[in-house]
């Protein structure tokens, strides 16, 4: 163990996984997530002023009297180690300027069978999950993109696919054409009319039904393949599909397991394993 590793080991440390619509932290204790939290990107200025500070301590207050103004109910102090993944390299390029910022490759997350761009936040939710109920083990990332990501027993990645996420189909429709409203994937709290009769309706209903019949298609494939796999969904849409599937395919959404953290479930296996 060097001692990087001890410090992370024996003490808090932040996560910071950049999704390509905001940024997920995370606050570990040595191997123990304490709590997690979503927050907006950072203005570069403010992410700047981390720089400057000229101590490992100043930069630790700067970062953490930042996000205690953005949560208020977190009490952070001390100096913090962070922990970043990112699939957006714009703003990998403006966080890894900073001290005591060590950034997640996947060269060191222990999956078999990897392709060299595969996004670092599904080889991490992979990881965590299998790690945590056991290979073969499915992923579906309901983020601003869905991903499914499977492994099989040996730990080896056997694939998957990715599509526009729930709320990026109903920005495209609404930017992309001349008059389709720009709907929120929020604001559904029950099923669409299948057939429907305006046009907010229409859009939620092909956009819904579409993507819960290609999970439920998805999942059926890899069922197929691995019959015993456990099936994990994470993002910010996972519970607007989790319930939706309920509804529409009660034997899909049974074999489903719901889990905000597996990206830093991930993160704290390999940051604790890594030498
Ligand atoms: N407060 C929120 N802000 C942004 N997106 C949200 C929020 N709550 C739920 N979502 C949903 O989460 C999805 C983005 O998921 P998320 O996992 O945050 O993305 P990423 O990891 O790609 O940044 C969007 O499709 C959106 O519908
Ligand atoms: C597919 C993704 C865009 C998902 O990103 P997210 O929706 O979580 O922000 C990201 O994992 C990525 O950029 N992947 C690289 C390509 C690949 O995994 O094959
Ligand atoms: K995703």
């Amino acid at each position: 163990m060097n001692l990087h590793n001890h410090i992370y080991r024996e003490n808090p440390w932040l996560g910071l996984m950049i999704g390509n619509s905001r940024l997920h932290w995370a606050l570990f204790s040595g191997e123990t997530l304490d709590s997690a939290w979503d927050t907006d990107y950072l203005p570069e200025s403010v992410i700047q002023q981390f720089a400057q500070a000229q101590t490992p301590e100043k930069f630790t207050d700067r970062v953490i009297s930042q996000l205690n103004t953005i949560r208020r109910d977190t009490a952070l102090s001390g100096p913090y180690p962070i922990s970043l993944a990112s699939v957006v390299p714009s703003q990998t390029a403006i966080w890894q300027t900073l001290p005591n910022v060590r950034i997640i490759t996947l060269a060191q997350i222990p999956l078999f069978g990897v392709y060299p761009t595969l996004g670092i936040d599904r080889a991490l939710a992979l990881w965590g999950a299998g790690k945590t109920w056991g290979f073969p083990i499915l992923v579906i990332d309901s983020g601003t993109a869905l991903t499914f990501t499977g492994a099989d027993d040996n730990q080896c990645l056997v694939g998957g696919a990715i599509l526009p996420g729930l709320g990026l189909q109903f920005a495209t429709l609404g930017q992309k054409t001349g008059q389709l409203p720009l709907l929120e994937a929020q604001l559904i709290n029950s099923l669409p009319p299948r057939f429907a009769l305006n046009t907010p309706e229409a859009i939620q209903s092909g956009v819904i039904y579409t993507l819960l019949a290609g999970i439920k298609d998805f999942i059926e494939a890899w069922l197929f393949l691995f019959p015993e796999s456990k099936i994990a969904i994470t993002g910010g849409d996972r519970i607007l599909l989790k319930n939706s599937l309920q509804i529409q395919f009660p034997e899909i959404a049974a074999r489903l397991i719901v889990e905000q953290n597996l990206i830093f479930w991930g993160m704290e296996k390999i940051v604790i394993e890594i030498e």
